[in-house]
């Protein structure tokens, strides 16, 4: 594997506040990722898994303490800074699709491009290889509602990764699958790792998927523990 350093974080904190009431999440989050890595993040429900793949991918603000892409503190950058981040160097995969329901698979995973400023028929023939790729070569014209909620997770695995982007953050992707799709879906992250390079963190409840993966870290107290 490529141990380049990709992202890192230090001393990394988050506290909710609303009104009187405080909520400390992160208490000091050290983590270091290589380039082509795939970590796991596990932990029980509320110790803060979708908080810190917030921080990671700029979407929310931490209370204290940095998240490094390279050299550089993500958390300086400006609004239109980070906006650049995620759309050039990030895909993000959810465990609702979030698809567009009015639009087509092609089109779905041709929306970073799009946005990016691509032209349309450049995007449209990217998006059509890469839905080639994750086994959706003929689904190209469908919509999310005619289709399998595998193949909606792989559409969302396209877009995610259309723009080949360096990290792919993924909040428990196959949460609302059953079991041998759930499966599929991990395999394929591992195949799209293995050919295209990109890292992936992966959020998940379920630790037979995680073990999947190249490493697995724990959220603890706020606080992270290397997993088996
Ligand atoms: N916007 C918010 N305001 C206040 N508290 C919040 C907010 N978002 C999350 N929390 C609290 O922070 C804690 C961590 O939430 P988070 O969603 O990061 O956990 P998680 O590990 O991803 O949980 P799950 O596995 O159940 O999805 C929870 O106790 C939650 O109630």
């Amino acid at each position: 594997m490529n141990k380049t350093l990709l992202l890192s974080c230090q001393g990394l904190t988050k506290t909710y506040r609303e009104g009187k009431l405080e909520t400390p999440v992160l208490r000091g989050v050290d983590l270091a990722l290589s380039a082509a890595e795939m970590l796991a993040v596990v932990g029980s429900s509320g110790s803060g898994k979708s908080t810190l793949l917030h921080l990671l991918g700029a979407l929310d603000t931490p209370s204290s303490g940095q998240v490094l892409f390279g050299a550089q503190d993500i958390h300086q950058w400006s609004g239109r800074e980070q906006a650049l981040f995620r759309n050039r160097e990030l895909g993000f995969v959810y465990q609702f699709h979030h698809l567009l329901g009015e639009f087509t698979a092609l089109e779905n995973a041709a929306m970073p491009l799009l946005i990016a400023g691509e032209a349309v028929k450049v995007a449209s023939a990217k998006a059509a290889a890469m839905l080639e790729r994750v086994g959706l070569g003929h689904r190209l014209e469908h919509k999310p509602s005619e289709l399998s909620g595998g193949e909606r997770q792989r559409v969302a695995i396209a877009r995610a990764l259309v723009n080949a982007p360096k990290l792919v953050l993924a909040d428990e992707p196959t949460g609302n699958l059953d079991h041998k799709s759930a499966d599929s879906i991990y395999a394929l992250m591992c195949e799209l790792n293995a050919d295209l390079g990109t890292a992936f963190i992966v959020v998940t409840h379920d630790r037979a998927l995680a073990a999947r993966l190249h490493r697995r870290i724990s959220l603890v107290d706020g606080l992270v523990v290397e997993a088996q």
